[in-house]
């Protein structure tokens, strides 16, 4: 469960870009959309730390008792939990080249799993059956550009769910793809088995959740149903 409460997010020239929100985030799939700079990312980022607010706070309940979630049942604070809430969230960025860095597919992923496993070859076993579980294990040894953007973004998601993070956020994660590779990777996303977040302009992927933000002009809109929420966000767009 993820909690805003009255959480702002003001720039450092003073701007706006979040006005203050709470919200109560249970559902497992949740879908954020809206338009171009409305706030989408900034909400997002707000959930694993990315971003700090300015004002309130964000919670994360993992359920595993550690932080301030122990004892007080709580939540993760996002700022005075920092760490512990980013490895309990998970965050897959738009571009997979942001975030794929090393020479070779293998490489990231272990990357990742450096804190889960010290021992180097319990961390390449454990590389090698994440890459499985998505398809990928026989472009272990190949350098990260010689794979397509399909592949890369699967990769990208890959190596975050490897460390089994408790919620994985997803900032555009369709936008770079074709159609075929749109359909697998949110078939992909709404059917794990974490909370799942989409910051998405795909309107089709955005209805398939089980609830829906409409952010506009830093404030939420809507909330609710995703089909009822992707007709609001149309006729706001109509209406402009
Ligand atoms: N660090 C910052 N300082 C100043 N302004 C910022 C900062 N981060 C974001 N903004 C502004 O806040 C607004 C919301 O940005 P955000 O990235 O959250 O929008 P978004 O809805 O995700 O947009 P898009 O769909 O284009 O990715 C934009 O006007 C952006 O320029």
């Amino acid at each position: 469960m993820i909690s805003f409460n009255q959480a702002s997010v003001v720039a450092h020239d003073g701007a706006t870009i979040l006005h203050p929100v709470s919200l109560r985030l249970t559902e497992q799939r949740i879908s954020v959309i809206g338009a171009n700079g409305s706030g989408k990312s900034t909400l997002a980022r707000l959930i694993n730390g990315l971003v700090e607010p300015s004002s309130g706070s964000v919670t994360v309940h993992t359920g595993t008792g550690t932080g301030t979630d122990a004892g007080t049942g709580t939540g993760l604070d996002t700022v005075a939990d920092g760490a512990a809430v980013r490895r309990a969230v998970g965050f897959v960025f738009t571009d997979p080249s942001a975030q794929l860095i090393m020479p070779t597919v293998i490489e990231d992923v272990e990357l990742s799993l450096r804190r889960e496993h010290r021992d180097a070859g319990a961390r390449r076993a454990a590389a090698l059956a994440a890459l499985d579980r998505f398809g990928l294990a026989g472009f272990a040894e190949r350098s990260v550009h010689a794979l397509s953007g399909g592949q890369q973004q699967l990769l990208a998601i890959a190596t975050v769910l490897a460390t089994e993070p408790r919620i994985l956020i997803t900032d555009e994660p369709t936008t770079l793809l074709d159609l075929r590779n749109t359909g697998i990777i949110g078939d992909l996303l709404l059917s794990l088995p974490q909370q799942v977040v989409i910051v998405t302009h795909n309107l089709e992927l955005a209805a398939r959740a089980d609830r829906t933000l409409v952010v506009s002009d830093g404030r939420i809109a809507f909330d609710g149903e995703p089909a009822a929420a992707v007709a609001h966000y149309r006729e706001r767009v109509a209406a402009q």
